[in-house]
């Protein structure tokens, strides 16, 4: 299989990690026979600095024509001085909305070689997997008006949804939940929002259409406290931009850390654009110990997803855990014993899991 695969690693780690995913797809076109072409782009900060601006018009126009993106991270405080409009984070906002990429998916599942990483005590979270299936073109993000007004005394920023937007994303919530155990939590603020009001009536009426499926409406703050007392609870969360932004980082601490969570960003013909949820970790950057396997379980997320390449994801999903479960670890996850590695030696090691399974794989052979 021959893919155009646009790179984008971005700012502070982003940059770390994309070299990581980038030399584990490389292993996994030798091993599988394919030919993935990379072509690396500039956004956020670094497109700032190299273009003016987060999102250059070429970095859009590669993107339009990959097969999939791949994306490290974007901002820093070295952007912190930029006018809203022209943040690092823009780059981000555009390229999603650009896209028409509106459904984000975030997996958190306990890896099983990490049962005892989680702050969380292990009878509550074992067993936990959750989807968030987040809106990601919607809500507050990008509704006009938002801006200073008064010489600067008051403030305006504006949640406004279509019909349509939210139609969408429910009705790939209750596809998504038909492949899962069939449990759908639509999360909202319906107590106090209008917007929640109309999402909850068209969460109402769409469930009619999957009568299998069994529907709950939690409110958004009850959900984040459930989320981390009962993880088991859940199944498939569906949920708007804000809400789904702010849960998927609380939910990190299910499995154990920011940096083991990957995520897809995906519209209906199956065009997506993966990347961890966490963002550049300036407080880490450039002291190569970053967690690289958000990154790329992204990149084994993108195979399967936009690919359907299931066995060379699977593969890298097994040569992440067989790394773990060797004891090796980066910084963030808090494990008592075992070997603290950086992000390089993290890679190196997911990368020999990889080729170990080959050798051994032909070895079984020879004596079958
Ligand atoms: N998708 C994105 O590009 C994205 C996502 C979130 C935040 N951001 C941006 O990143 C910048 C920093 O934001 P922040 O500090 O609030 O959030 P962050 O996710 O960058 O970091 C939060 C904490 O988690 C740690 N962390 C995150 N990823 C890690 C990893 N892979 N390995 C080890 N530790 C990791 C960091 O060191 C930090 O202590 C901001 O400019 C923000 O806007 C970008
Ligand atoms: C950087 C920021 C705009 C972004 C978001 O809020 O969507 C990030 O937090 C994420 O989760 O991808
Ligand atoms: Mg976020």
């Amino acid at each position: 299989m021959k893919k155009q695969i646009v790179l984008l690693p971005g700012d502070g780690i982003g940059r770390e990690i994309m070299e990581s995913a980038k030399e584990v797809l490389q292993v996994i076109a030798e091993e599988f026979d394919h030919t993935f072409i990379f072509h690396e782009h500039a956004i956020g900060g670094a497109a700032i600095d190299a273009y003016g601006e987060p999102l250059p018009e070429e970095t859009l126009k590669a993107s339009e024509h990959a097969d999939a993106i791949l994306l490290g991270a974007v901002g820093g405080p070295k952007w912190d001085d930029q006018p809203v409009h022209n943040r690092p984070e823009q780059g981000l906002l555009k390229i999603r909305k650009s896209l028409g990429l509106f459904a984000n998916l975030r997996p958190i599942k306990i890896i099983p070689a990490l049962t005892h990483a989680s702050p969380l005590k292990e009878d509550i979270v074992s067993g936990s997997d959750i989807l968030i299936i987040r809106e990601l073109t919607g809500g507050l993000y990008f509704g006009k008006p938002s801006e200073r007004r008064n010489n600067g005394n008051s403030v305006v920023d504006t949640l406004s949804y279509e019909r349509y937007e939210m139609e969408r994303i429910i009705e790939k919530a209750f596809e998504t939940a038909m492949t899962r155990q069939k449990h759908l939590t639509s999360v909202d603020k319906a107590n106090v929002l209008e917007s929640s009001r109309m999402w909850r009536e068209i969460v109402d009426m769409k469930s009619n259409e999957y009568p299998e499926v069994t529907v709950e409406h939690v409110l958004v703050d009850a959900a984040a406290m459930k989320l981390i007392t009962n993880p088991a609870h859940f199944d498939t969360i569906v949920t708007e931009n804000l809400f789904g932004d702010i849960l998927s980082d609380e939910a990190s601490v299910i499995p154990g850390s920011l940096g083991l969570l990957p995520s897809a960003s995906v519209r209906e013909d199956g065009v997506g654009l993966y990347e961890p949820i966490h963002g550049s970790a300036p407080d880490i950057a450039g002291k190569g110990i970053a967690n690289p396997l958000g990154m790329i379980l992204s990149a084994a997320f993108m195979l399967r997803n936009s690919f359907g390449l299931d066995a060379e994801a699977n593969e890298i999903e097994r040569a992440v855990n067989e790394a773990l479960e060797q004891g090796y670890h980066t910084a963030d996850l808090q494990v008592k014993d075992g070997t603290l590695v950086s992000t390089k030696e993290m890679t190196e090691l997911v990368v020999e899991n990889l080729s170990t399974r080959s050798i051994s794989d032909s070895i079984c052979l020879t004596y079958v």
